[in-house]
């Protein structure tokens, strides 16, 4: 209803037909940059190719209504239907690549199209292009001028309000999260590939919508709308805007479509001639933007604004405690791991087993392979060798994402948290492999039930760890020892029954150690199992009931911290002593 404002202007510039165009160009620029605020501001994609998703869809409904006499609203079938499978085709074969690879692959396919289309000259007339497509009929009366504005911005306003719900929502807070770190997305259960290529998905589709309106608001294609130029400009005005939110690429549409058309008349007065000269126009006001607000000039402007918090969730949470089993029972047992990096055996051959309820360490001295096998066994590196059993289910090479929502999560050696996202958004994303909602939903508004809930856990997850107080700050707020509570509330609120928390200690000072040795000793009573590294000895043999030591990524001695501290392989290992 924010945006209820956008209906009004069709009203407001009802007697001037020009600016009723200007405005119907305003609306179907604003779906695209909407599309990137979807790909790049939540995703973090970047597609120089959302002109050519215009185009598959513009020209899909040119040639059904023309060449087949088919309806307009066929046409809208197909537009979509072909742009999302192009999106398929183009992201599956590209959200894998990593760094510039998919803007490259973007690039390529954009500029393929573009000459298809300019040379396929039986089928879509070529540089020439399709003439007379058939204008959009409502309730038997056609769309134009003023009615195709009002109808344009009313589907500008449903996607707006769609897509509104994306950033709240479990997907929202995943794909930010993806966009930061896929790593530690995936270790809560985001399958990377899968949501990028959904949300590459949706931004086609956006694009496609885009194009049919296009197509028959001039009711006439050619190659030129869909162009890389066309591309570039849409993502210009995107990040100029603020790509990162709604109101900032309606802000980046609307500055772009009134100085275009400014432009377009004020440059040849200034230079002299004729010419494209807008490219380089916005070329500098790019650099600018971005030179002096790089996050677009929404968020400078929203500095101005009074900033607003969210509200503390009041739903039933989801169970915080994990399903009780038999104490002592083994839980997960790793059997003989590899893994070499190079001519480096990092691991090699290491076994131990974790009982329920139990708080295990594995220590060594620097470079012993402990993160190594941390990494090998929640699966953010494949091993070369040996077994890993997670409640006896061998879950050996099976990736993150697929490992976590068995029951186990890890923490990082370096805080793995969101800035931009509050502590209530951080810890709820650990709720992400127990919830459902997917993009339908999610667009629809159908979620908000479930986001409750799991708000709610996250809250009751950070009261457990006594974080409640700074739910509703930015997580970049909190000190290293705040973030290292956060990071184990995430753990809570996923449900995980195995916490596997790499380096806890790091970083904080001798008071927030006692607190933390503290929470962690109470959570093992609950029931919770507990595999640590860390270097801290203090803090290690104080709280652990059991000890790993590695050295040159072998274990050494395994035993309780009495016994391991005895033990001369350990002594030699960390002091030097020599073995008698
Ligand atoms: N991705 C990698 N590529 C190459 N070598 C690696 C990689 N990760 C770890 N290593 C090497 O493997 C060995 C074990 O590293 P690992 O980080 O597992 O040790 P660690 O016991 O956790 O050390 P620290 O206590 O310093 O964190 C080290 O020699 C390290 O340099």
């Amino acid at each position: 209803m924010r945006y209820a404002w956008l209906l009004l202007l069709p009203f407001l510039f009802l007697p001037f037909p020009y600016y009723l165009t200007l405005l119907t160009f305003f609306a179907l620029s604003a779906m695209v940059a909407l599309s990137l605020h979807v790909l790049t501001g939540l995703a973090g994609m970047t597609s120089f190719a959302q002109a050519a998703f215009m185009g598959v869809s513009a020209y899909a409904t040119a040639l059904l209504t023309l060449r087949l006499g088919a309806s307009p609203w066929l046409g809208l079938l197909a537009g979509l239907g072909l742009s999302l499978l192009f999106a398929l085709l183009i992201g599956a074969l590209t959200v894998r690549l990593k760094g510039h690879f998919l803007p490259l692959a973007t690039i390529a396919w954009q500029v393929a199209l573009y000459i298809l289309a300019g040379n396929l000259v039986g089928l879509t007339g070529g540089h020439t292009g399709l003439t007379d497509l058939p204008p959009l009929r409502l309730l038997g009366l056609p769309l134009e001028g003023f009615a195709y504005a009002l109808f344009s911005l009313f589907l500008l306003f449903l996607l707006i309000g769609a897509l509104g719900n994306l950033r709240p929502s479990r997907l929202g807070r995943a794909l930010l999260a993806l966009r930061g770190d896929a790593l530690a997305a995936a270790s809560f259960g985001v399958d990377p590939a899968r949501l990028r290529l959904k949300a590459f998905l949706l931004s086609g589709v956006i694009a496609g919508l885009a194009g049919f309106l296009y197509a028959h608001f001039l009711r006439f294609v050619n190659p030129t709308p869909f162009s890389l130029e066309a591309s570039i400009k849409y993502l210009v005005m995107a990040v100029a805007g603020g790509v990162g939110s709604i109101p900032g690429v309606l802000l980046g549409a609307g500055l772009f479509t009134g100085l275009e058309d400014w432009l377009k008349d004020l440059l040849p007065l200034l230079l002299g001639r004729e010419g494209n000269y807008e490219t380089i126009a916005y070329g500098f006001i790019l650099a600018a933007i971005l030179l002096f607000a790089p996050k677009g000039l929404w968020a400078f402007l929203e500095r101005a604004l009074p900033a607003r918090k969210g509200a503390l969730p009041k739903a039933e949470p989801l169970p915080l405690k994990p399903p009780s089993g038999v104490r002592g029972e083994e839980v997960l047992r790793v059997e003989g791991l590899r893994k070499a990096f190079g001519g480096l055996l990092a691991v090699a051959g290491v076994s131990f087993a974790l009982r329920r309820g139990e708080i295990l360490a594995l220590i060594g001295p620097n470079g012993a392979g402990k993160s190594t096998t941390f990494n090998l066994v929640t699966g953010a590196i494949p091993p070369d060798g040996g077994r890993v059993f997670l409640f006896g289910r061998e879950v050996t090479g099976l990736p993150p994402y697929r490992i976590h929502p068995l029951g186990l999560g890890r923490t990082f050696q370096h805080p793995h948290l969101f800035p931009e996202l509050s502590v209530l958004e951080n810890a709820a994303l650990g709720t992400y492999a127990r919830t459902r909602a997917g993009f339908l939903q999610v667009l629809l508004g159908l979620y908000r039930k479930e986001e409750e809930r799991a708000l709610s856990t996250a809250y009751q997850a950070l009261k457990r760890v006594g974080l409640e107080g700074l739910a509703l700050e930015r997580a970049d707020r909190l000190t290293a020892g705040q973030q290292r509570l956060l990071e184990i509330a995430r753990l809570l609120a996923s449900g995980a029954e195995i916490l596997l928390l790499d380096e806890p200690g790091a970083g904080l000072r001798a008071g927030e150690k006692r607190e933390l040795a503290h929470l962690l000793k109470g959570l093992a009573r609950e029931g919770y199992t507990l595999l640590l590294v860390d270097h801290d000895m203090d803090l290690v043999m104080g709280l652990a009931d059991r000890v790993v030591v590695m050295n040159y990524g072998e274990k050494i001695a395994e035993g309780t911290p009495k016994e391991v501290q005895k033990n001369p392989l350990v002594r030699a290992a960390y002091l030097g002593e020599e073995v008698a």
